[in-house]
């Protein structure tokens, strides 16, 4: 028996190995003047993975996943101790550029929040900040974009339209297109579906099970199914802490720690 545990182990550590880490969290501590949000968060994040983040209201769940893109920064009364280390550098390091960073972690957010321009122009903006001024290739880009993000047939014939004629889930769609257009390295995504209706969440979930091929997600959900279906591995936090991190199959099936039992089993949260 304790052989067969000993190969387990040793078999769970080879795929460890195999991952690259796209996200480092040593030490993180937040605290909005004197509210610590976050307390000594420490786990990795791994490439070409969805990371879910659960936990109940004001756990932290939406202040974790603000600052990976130093967004929460702008928020004054912020203080932060500890690293963020993405692709082997610690982003609150002086030198690095926070506009770098922005380039390579695009995100989405609870409420489809599309530009008032149209469709076209939407997707069209990242890349124009970026210098890209050429027809052709914002053409192509608005195209590649629009069809990663599944929306590319439903709008084909109207990119000129105004954005906010779309339906909710077709204007997250078009979030997600306009997030894909700067090509990313990282999506994050802060509860995508809680406004959105069954339909279009499905179509947003089977969306992201398509773009963690080349892209990594890590995404905030209050539906535990959600994390459930679409996640590779979960973090559970509570009171700004991480109560458990592990793979998502494990921790739905068996949790480490009772506080994580008694929240995906409903008892609180
Ligand atoms: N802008 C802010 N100023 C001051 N405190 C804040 C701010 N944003 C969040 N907080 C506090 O930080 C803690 C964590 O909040 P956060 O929004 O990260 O939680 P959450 O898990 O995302 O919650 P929810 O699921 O309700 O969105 C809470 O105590 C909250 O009141």
């Amino acid at each position: 028996m304790t052989v067969v545990i000993e190969k387990k182990t040793q078999a769970v550590e080879n795929i460890e190995r195999n991952k690259k880490v796209v996200y480092e969290s040593k030490d993180l501590n937040l605290w909005y003047g004197e509210d610590h949000a976050l307390k000594n968060i420490n786990f990795s994040i791994y490439e070409n993975e969805v990371t879910a983040i659960i936990g109940p209201s004001g756990c932290g769940k939406s202040t974790f996943i603000k600052t990976l893109n130093r967004m929460v920064e702008l928020i004054p009364i912020v203080r932060i101790s500890g690293e963020i280390v993405y692709r082997g550098r610690n982003i609150f390091d002086k030198a690095y550029k926070e506009e770098q960073l922005r380039t390579q972690v695009g995100m989405v957010f609870q409420k489809p929040n599309p530009f008032p321009k149209s469709i076209y122009d939407n997707i069209a903006y990242g890349p124009r900040i970026h210098g890209i001024r050429n027809k052709k290739i914002l053409d192509e880009i608005v195209e590649n974009s629009l069809r990663g993000a599944a929306i590319w047939d439903e709008v084909k014939d109207r990119l000129h339209e105004n954005a906010y004629g779309l339906s909710g889930g077709q204007q997250q769609r078009i979030c997600i297109a306009r997030a894909l257009a700067i090509e990313p390295d990282v999506i994050l995504m802060d509860e995508p579906t809680s406004a959105l209706d069954p339909i279009s969440t499905l179509k947003i979930e089977e969306l992201i099970q398509e773009l963690k091929k080349n892209f990594s997600i890590i995404i905030v959900t209050h539906n535990m199914q959600q994390a459930a279906r679409i996640s590779d591995r979960t973090a559970f936090f509570l009171n700004g802490e991480v109560i458990e991190y592990a793979d998502t199959d494990k921790m739905f099936s068996t949790p480490s720690d009772k506080r994580t039992e008694d929240y995906i089993t409903g008892r609180f949260g």
